[in-house]
């Protein structure tokens, strides 16, 4: 038998009314178990974002409570990469240890291998206007993986993408992951639209309808072999044009369709 996974965030009857009157969520109930790799997806509007933002403790509910464990540090990830334009690319790796007062050989070190561990050995000293746009998303994850967070709080971050580059990340950010200690290392909270990009990354896909924001259902990720989804790292050669993972995708979607049905 599987060991029992520790609770890393509890969420219990969860709902968020802003000043404005919208009713962003409503009755939210969902544990995220530590090592999981957990996709939250749902249309434009459903919550995600503020689901995201309650769970990382940025904003409070108004209904319900949130019980967390007690050490946990928190890495984000957004859409935008948000880098200091002013800094090079290591500078902005090793600025969560600046903040953090690491002295300054262990910063440079840890920021090195960060940028190593996302493919951008070399570009330490470039400047962010230099970069593309899915390079500086792989400075935005190695500065998130710098502090090795406990909670990886990701929100849309390959949206802005092309196909093929988010395709590319995709596999790296797993590859990361595997890195961190997979399921014994960092958990993973991944907002997305894209079921396929869910299905893909996800040992567990929460499934979100919107007016008010709530959880509809959810379903748990099984690779070929019975493997749980997140646990390979990367995905078997030709997965993403493989049956297995046409089949999975359908089936997130019909979960999806069925969540969205008047
Ligand atoms: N600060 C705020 N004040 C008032 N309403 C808000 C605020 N933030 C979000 N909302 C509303 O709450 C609802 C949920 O928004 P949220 O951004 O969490 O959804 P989302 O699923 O992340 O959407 P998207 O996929 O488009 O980013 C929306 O109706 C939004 O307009």
């Amino acid at each position: 038998m599987a060991p029992a996974r520790m609770t890393l965030v509890a969420l219990e009857g969860v709902g968020k009314r802003f000043a404005s009157g919208t009713q962003a969520l409503a009755g939210v109930e969902l544990r995220i178990e530590a090592g999981e790799f957990l996709a939250i997806l749902g249309p434009s509007g459903c919550g995600k974002s503020t689901l995201l933002r309650l769970i990382a403790g940025l904003a409070a509910p108004t209904e319900g409570v949130i019980r967390r464990a007690a050490s946990r540090q928190v890495g984000f990830v957004f859409q935008d990469p948000t880098l200091l334009p002013w800094a090079d690319a290591l500078g902005n790796v090793r600025l969560p240890l600046r903040l953090a007062g690491v002295d300054r050989a262990e910063q440079e070190a840890r920021a090195a291998a960060a940028m190593a561990a996302v493919g951008l050995a070399g570009f330490e000293r470039a400047w962010p206007r230099e970069l593309s746009g899915g390079m500086r998303m792989r400075v935005s994850i190695a500065r998130a993986m710098v502090t090795r967070p406990s909670l990886l709080l990701m929100d849309e971050p390959f949206a802005a993408l092309d196909e093929l580059t988010r395709h590319r990340l995709n596999d790296d950010l797993l590859g990361l992951w595997a890195g961190s200690g997979g399921a014994d290392g960092t958990t993973v909270v991944f907002v997305t639209h894209s079921v396929f990009e869910s299905v893909y990354l996800a040992s567990r896909v929460i499934l979100m309808a919107a007016r008010p924001g709530r959880v509809v259902a959810e379903m748990p990720v099984v690779l070929p072999g019975g493997v749980p989804g997140g646990a390979a790292a990367p995905r078997p050669a030709g997965f993403r044009t493989s049956a297995d993972y046409a089949a999975l995708c359908r089936q997130a979607t019909e979960a999806l369709e069925r969540a969205m049905a008047p």
